[in-house]
């Protein structure tokens, strides 16, 4: 189980996150949406021990991992597979390679148990033929894919997941938020996904959490986030550039 406890980040005069709190139960995907710049990458940086927060805490299984041992960072860290904004890809690799870093970082598998679970991660994201190939050869959504190998490929507990539909066309993202689900139902793991994709988030998430000017402003279920009257949830789902939420664009109005 993930607890996030009273989580605060700044940096200098800039509040970035003012006090999240909000828990992900065993088995269960957890969507946070929210307009650009809300914070959700910092958030999820500071869940996965990427960054460290001004203040709070977040547990996973117990540990508070802004707070405890090196060796306690590096078990928490065996158990959670992290799926970056870009792919991330290590660009000087071949995809075999990439996915089989964390095995062998993590693991303590012989090269013929390597290799044997890289095919395994590549068959099950739907790749084939792609293990001498480096990341400049794939299309976007390969790539994506190939991060998504990479994260399963130690068996993680936890995978967090930055935009893993943004920059895809439909059909591909549908297909990202399919292996989602199945890596849910399959694997058992516990999800933490950031997007700006309604679509995405209504079918992959048992509930969805909307970070708005660094708070927790809604938590609800898919159907609940349909449903709510608040008028913040209601223009992110919309899309509209009228509402509550400041972008660029009503700035720019103003001034005309
Ligand atoms: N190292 C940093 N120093 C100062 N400010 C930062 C730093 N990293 C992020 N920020 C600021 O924190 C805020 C939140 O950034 P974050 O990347 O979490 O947004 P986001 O909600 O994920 O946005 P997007 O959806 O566009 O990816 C932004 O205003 C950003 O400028």
């Amino acid at each position: 189980m993930i607890k996030v406890k009273d989580l605060h980040k700044q940096f200098g005069f800039k509040h970035v996150l003012c006090g999240i709190n909000f828990e992900v139960r065993d088995g269960e995907t957890l969507a946070i949406i929210g307009s650009s710049g809300t914070g959700k990458s910092i958030l999820l940086k500071n869940i996965v021990g990427l960054i460290k927060p001004t203040s709070g805490a977040v547990y996973i299984d117990g540990v508070n991992v802004t707070n405890c041992s090196a060796e306690e960072l590096m078990n928490t860290h065996k158990k959670t597979g992290y799926v970056f904004q870009e792919s991330a890809l290590f660009d000087s690799m071949t995809i075999f390679e990439n996915v089989a870093f964390g095995l062998k970082m993590l693991t303590k598998y012989n090269e013929e148990e390597i290799s044997q679970r890289v095919s395994q991660c590549l068959k099950m994201v739907g790749l084939k033929n792609v293990e001498r190939l480096k990341p400049s050869e794939l299309s976007g959504g390969m790539k994506k894919r190939a991060a998504l190998a990479r994260a399963i490929a130690y068996q993680p507990k936890y995978i967090f997941y930055d935009e893993p539909t943004t920059g895809l066309d439909p059909i591909m993202s549908d297909a990202i938020s399919d292996l989602i689900i199945n890596l849910r139902e399959n694997l058992k793991v516990t999800s933490i996904v950031v997007t700006h994709d309604m679509k995405s988030a209504y079918k992959i998430a048992d509930r969805i959490i909307m970070l708005y000017k660094g708070e927790v402003v809604f938590e609800g279920t898919p159907q609940e986030t349909k449903k709510t009257k608040n008028p913040v949830v209601r223009q992110f789902v919309e899309g509209s550039s009228h509402g509550p939420i400041q972008t660029e664009r009503n700035f720019e109005m103003d001034g005309l």
